[in-house]
């Protein structure tokens, strides 16, 4: 279906027609019908507002049209894109952007930081001049030239949102939709909003968004009104023809009343239910405005300095997943640098425990008399390493969530290539959170002076981490935070009993003992052991004030806890395993998460 047929040829102009849609959900009831057949369509040009009262299908039509729900839909949605060069949906969704009503801002970047990694993310082929000078002109043009330097969490409610437009402004999209721009704001901030849409609308987009009770001015802003009332279409129209199509249909809109005011009203059901006869007069054509509306000639005029004259973005092209990874890198590097809470404060932290650990089991290292308390400082410190990486991770995704979905169904990457990024950083990290934390300790609680042996500890005590962190992110795949970190919390207990110390291997039932199999804890303590009690250590020293030393020999002490079969390597191979499952685990839950609609 081609709806277009008289304008600029050079331009890419994308009409959204959709037929018959129908969506259904189920829930605890059964089957719930939520859209029920709505058909229109919405020009390029035109700014469309879809209204109606609370719960009445306008979120669930949007995400519909964006593609955002896909399960549980009936009917066609067309865009002209097909039949121009039959690149369907993809395509479409591609040329589309979705403003989600949570503006999910990278909150520790400044306003530019923000549109240069949107820049970076979604064009290849300009030289930085090119996108500072395509960015100075969509800040312009917004309003946001003055907060550029602002932190996005220092921005008002009106200036997140239209940063929020601007990013996705970067790569010219034609088709917007935006769920409730104006939620939040004040009437001149919701009155500018919309005014930068319609200007927006103008220079030849198609922009639809769901919007609650305008005000009269606001409501005459929109070139077109999409009305739904218990999921049905009851009017659809041009703004200036509501009253007299509700006068048509018998309903008198009052003097100084605002049209909006009154439909909502009418449609809500508070002059009886006249659903059926409104979305029947609904179908009329006559109450559409002249559409298409009046396109300006020169389609960026919007953007008077534009770098794109004439010029559709997306023929600068993608960039490669390679060169978004790296973008990426380098947005979890600055967020880990400037947040202090997960880099410095952390360190602090580590330090701290390391220093009060080790005091607290002081001169355990080479005393055979507190031997089997050393156990225990290795259980403590793997618990430690373990609780530590696991529970920010549970948190690590819920909080990034919003954005993940919103940056990736608006393609500025894939799901691998974000998790990739973050993957990368959490490694190194673990690392360097470890060394802190086991050189403390180590020096203050009198460990044998062996590097060596330090390194193999070292090693197994971030593989822990690791395995922690991995395994945090299942949880917080699965999980909202609160439950999260309640489950995250009962497992890593389970864990820890299985450790090897709060009940000995050798005092374990064969099942019990085979169960062990599944706490990477037990592997890391009994690493730690064997990397500090393996290997021909020595005889220990037995102070003199003790009557009686049993572990004078190492390798008693380790037969008599268990541990004795040198398995130092089998347990770092393990560990590894571990990390790589946990990881996919953690990738597949995600991706799945983010692809539920
Ligand atoms: N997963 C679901 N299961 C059952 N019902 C649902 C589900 N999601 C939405 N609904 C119902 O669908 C209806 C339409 O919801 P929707 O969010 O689209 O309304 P809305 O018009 O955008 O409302 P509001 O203006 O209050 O945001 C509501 O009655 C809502 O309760």
């Amino acid at each position: 279906m081609t709806l277009d047929t008289n304008k600029n040829k050079n331009i890419p102009y994308y009409d959204v027609n959709f037929d018959n849609i129908f969506l259904t959900k189920r829930d605890k009831q059964g089957h719930k019908q939520i859209i029920r057949g709505v058909s229109g369509n919405f020009f390029s040009g035109e700014l469309t507002a879809i209204m109606g009262p609370s719960g009445a299908g306008k979120t669930s039509l949007l995400n519909v049209l964006t593609g955002y729900q896909i399960s549980g839909v009936q009917g066609t949605i067309r865009c002209n894109i097909s039949s121009e060069n039959g690149t369907g949906s993809l395509q479409y969704k591609k040329e589309s952007c979705y403003i989600l009503q949570d503006d999910c801002l990278p909150e520790l970047f400044t306003v530019q930081e923000a549109m240069m990694m949107s820049c970076n993310l979604k064009t290849v082929g300009l030289s930085r001049k090119a996108k500072e000078y395509l960015i100075n002109d969509i800040l312009t043009n917004l309003s946001l030239i003055t907060c550029r330097n602002t932190r996005c969490h220092h921005l008002s409610g009106g200036q997140k949102k239209r940063v929020s437009i601007a990013l996705e402004l970067v790569n010219n999209p034609p088709i917007m939709f935006l769920d409730e721009p104006t939620t939040g704001l004040d009437c001149s901030a919701g009155s500018q909003c919309i005014q930068l849409l319609k200007k927006l609308a103008r220079s030849g987009k198609t922009i639809i968004c769901t919007i609650h009770q305008p005000n009269a001015k606001m409501y005459e802003t929109f070139d077109h009104i999409y009305m739904m009332a218990y999921g049905k279409c009851v009017y659809q129209g041009a703004s200036t023809h509501t009253v007299d199509y509700l006068a048509a249909s018998g309903f008198h809109c009052p003097i100084y009343h605002n049209p909006a005011d009154f439909i909502i009203e009418v449609v809500k059901g508070d002059y009886g239910d006249h659903t059926d006869m409104l979305a029947h007069a609904a179908l009329e054509e006559k109450w559409r405005g002249n559409h298409p509306a009046k396109i300006c000639n020169d389609p960026v005029d919007t953007y008077k300095n534009s770098v794109y004259p004439k010029q559709r973005i997306d023929s600068i092209g993608m960039p490669s997943e390679w060169f978004k990874f790296l973008v990426l890198l380098r947005r979890s590097g600055v967020q880990i640098y400037r947040d202090w809470t997960i880099s410095q404060l952390k360190i602090l932290l580590h330090l701290l425990v390391g220093l009060f650990l080790g005091l607290t089991y002081q001169n355990c290292g080479q005393d055979a008399d507190k031997a089997v308390t050393n156990l225990g400082f290795f259980t403590v410190s793997t618990v430690y390493m373990v609780y530590t990486a696991s529970m920010p991770a549970v948190l690590k995704f819920p909080s990034e969530l919003c954005m993940l979905k919103k940056e990736n169904f608006n393609n500025w990457y894939k799901v691998h290539t974000y998790f990739a990024a973050v993957m990368l950083f959490d490694m190194p990290l673990q690392v360097i959170f470890t060394s802190v934390y086991s050189l403390t300790s180590y020096l203050l609680s009198n460990q044998i002076r062996d590097w060596h042996r330090f390194c193999m500890l070292l090693l197994l005590q971030s593989l822990s981490g690791m395995s922690g962190s991995g395994f945090g992110l299942i949880i917080g795949s699965l999980f909202n935070p609160v439950n999260g970190t309640f489950v995250g919390v009962i497992c890593l207990c389970c864990f820890f009993l299985f450790g090897g110390f709060f009940i000995l291997l050798v005092h374990m039932s064969k099942f019990m003992y085979a169960v062990t199999n599944l706490s990477f804890i037990a592997f890391t303590v009994e690493g730690s052991m064997q990397a500090l009690y393996g290997y021909d250590r020595p005889p220990l020293h037995c102070p003199e004030e003790a009557e009686f030393c049993q572990y004078v020999s190492p390798a008693v002490l380790l037969k008599d806890i268990g541990m004795d079969k040198p398995s130092y390597w089998t347990d770092v191979t393990y560990l590894v395993c571990v990390i790589v499952l946990f990881r996919i685990v953690a990738f597949v839950l995600l991706k799945r998460k983010l692809s539920i609609t």
